[in-house]
């Protein structure tokens, strides 16, 4: 099956100022922006709304907590309207069941968020996964909490694009699939480990490709977005 891949463009300032002049630049190339913890942390929840009244909004807060800590933040954050909120999958089934029936209660049936849930970190390889005392290969690991994720009514996860076969092997086409660690070619990878290009992303299924820095910090953020489309189309 063919998917068509689309990219979500991560914002990561802490100026409001320049999160707006990003978000303007990517309009024309972004299906979604990426808010996360860095904007939120520094410039507070009204400019998170701010800046998403122009684009749908991804809000990466990557909630992890007990259960009923969950649950009522999401319930908090649903006067923002995310079209997708993030969790990690390592909170557990509980957690992410409360963060599902949160969702349920607070949102509109039509404007409910997809609630993804992050499998296994970008920026871990196996030997990070090893020293926090996990044993699984990270493949292994993203297919294991992919799959709690999903049972646990999950819409969709956030892997690296190295696992997106053999999610799709076991969970098949239903889980929205959304990969961040992208680097163009000739980019730099920074601190993510498990990284592949645009269009190996697509290749390999991603329903969404996620890209911070090889646009925002480019001479050209618009003509970088642009261009990562262009190769998303090819
Ligand atoms: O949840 C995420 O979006 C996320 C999960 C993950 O495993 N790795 C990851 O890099 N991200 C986010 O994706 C973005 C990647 O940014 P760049 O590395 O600059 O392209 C950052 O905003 C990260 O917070």
């Amino acid at each position: 099956m063919t998917r068509k891949t689309g990219l979500i463009a991560a914002l990561d300032t802490q100026d409001p100022a320049t999160a707006k002049a990003w978000a303007q630049a990517v309009a024309p190339s972004a299906g979604a922006i990426k808010l996360g913890l860095e904007f939120a942390y520094a410039a507070g929840f009204q400019a998170v709304a701010d800046v998403a009244g122009s684009a749908p909004l991804f809000l990466d807060l990557k909630l992890h907590d007990i259960p009923n800590t969950v649950g009522s933040a999401v319930r908090a954050l649903s006067h923002l309207r995310p079209k997708m909120l993030t969790l990690h999958a390592s909170g557990g089934r509980a957690m992410m069941e409360a963060a599902r029936q949160a969702c349920d209660d607070a949102f509109p049936a039509h404007e409910r968020p997809a609630l993804l849930a992050v499998t296994v970190l970008t920026s871990m390889d196996d030997h990070g996964l090893q020293e926090i005392g996990v044993a699984a290969t990270a493949r292994d690991q993203v297919v294991r909490l992919g799959k709690l994720a999903m049972a646990a009514g999950m819409d969709g996860l956030i892997c690296s694009a190295h696992e997106l076969a053999p999610l799709r092997d076991v969970l098949g086409d239903k889980p929205l699939l959304v990969t961040p660690g992208i680097r163009p070619a000739g980019s730099q990878a920074g601190d993510q480990k498990r990284i592949m290009t645009p269009a190996q992303a697509r290749a390999a299924g991603a329903d969404w490709i996620v890209v911070g820095r090889p646009i925002t910090q480019s001479d050209n953020p618009a003509a970088a977005a642009a261009a990562i489309v262009a190769e998303l189309a090819g």
